[in-house]
């Protein structure tokens, strides 16, 4: 995978393109069991660790889908958040409570969002768990994003939080490129798509 001839940023780049590839080429019923593989790893961890303010996300552009989790913490009395794109401060993330689809609108990514309100922004300590999405993992527990920077700085602010990535087993690789910025997942829980 790793080609040396080239810069750890073009090999990034190359790589975040053939992973998301491999993401939306998933079928729908690919998708749908996937999602369903990763909800039994998903609740041992919360339960293991008594999580109790716990981020996810809404999947977009074929990322494995956390909804189920998130539908069965929610009846558990967790309480749930979502990333909101930060309204003033480029490249980060508010962390706002979510309970149902009807909170949600598209942000400029067409990514699902809660509409901003003040009231229901978590201070970014109060956070126990946060699962994130990702283009490419490796078995060292290392993660590609999409390219902004969103949850390493997130998680450069928020060193005390169990970070689990979700992905589909296809998007591990070896080793990735790594920067100095990355943040290593302390969890990481593959699903298999069939
Ligand atoms: N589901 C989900 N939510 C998430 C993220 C994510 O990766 N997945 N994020 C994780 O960071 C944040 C959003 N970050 C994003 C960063 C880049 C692009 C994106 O589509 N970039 C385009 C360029 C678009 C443009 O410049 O306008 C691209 O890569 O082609 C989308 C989301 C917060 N919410
Ligand atoms: N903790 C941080 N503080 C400031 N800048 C950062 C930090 N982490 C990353 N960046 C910057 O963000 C940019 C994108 O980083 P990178 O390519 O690793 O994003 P990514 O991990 O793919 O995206 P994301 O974390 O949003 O999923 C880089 O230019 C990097 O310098």
């Amino acid at each position: 995978m790793l080609n040396t001839s080239l810069s750890s940023s073009e090999q990034r780049r190359l790589l975040r393109q053939a992973m998301k590839a491999k993401r939306l080429a998933l079928s729908d019923a690919q998708q749908q069991f996937a999602a369903n593989a990763i909800l039994p790893h998903i609740l041992t961890l919360v339960e293991q660790y008594q999580a109790q303010h716990i981020a996810f996300y809404q999947a977009f552009q074929g990322e494995i889908s956390p909804q189920p989790a998130i539908d069965r913490l929610l009846k558990q009395g967790k309480k749930i958040y979502l990333p909101v794109l930060h309204p003033f401060s480029a490249h980060q993330l508010l962390f706002i409570a979510y309970q149902s689809p009807q909170d949600l609108s598209p942000n400029r990514f067409g990514i699902l969002e809660p509409r901003l309100d003040v009231r229901k922004v978590l201070p970014f300590e109060q956070l126990d768990m946060l699962f994130l999405p990702l283009v490419a993992c490796d078995k060292q527990g290392n993660r590609l994003g999409m390219g902004g920077g969103f949850y390493d700085r997130t998680l450069a602010q928020i060193p005390d939080v169990v970070s689990v990535g979700l992905a589909h087993r296809c998007q591990q690789v070896e080793q990735l490129p790594l920067e100095s910025w990355d943040m290593p997942l302390q969890h990481l829980i593959l699903g298999e798509s069939e």
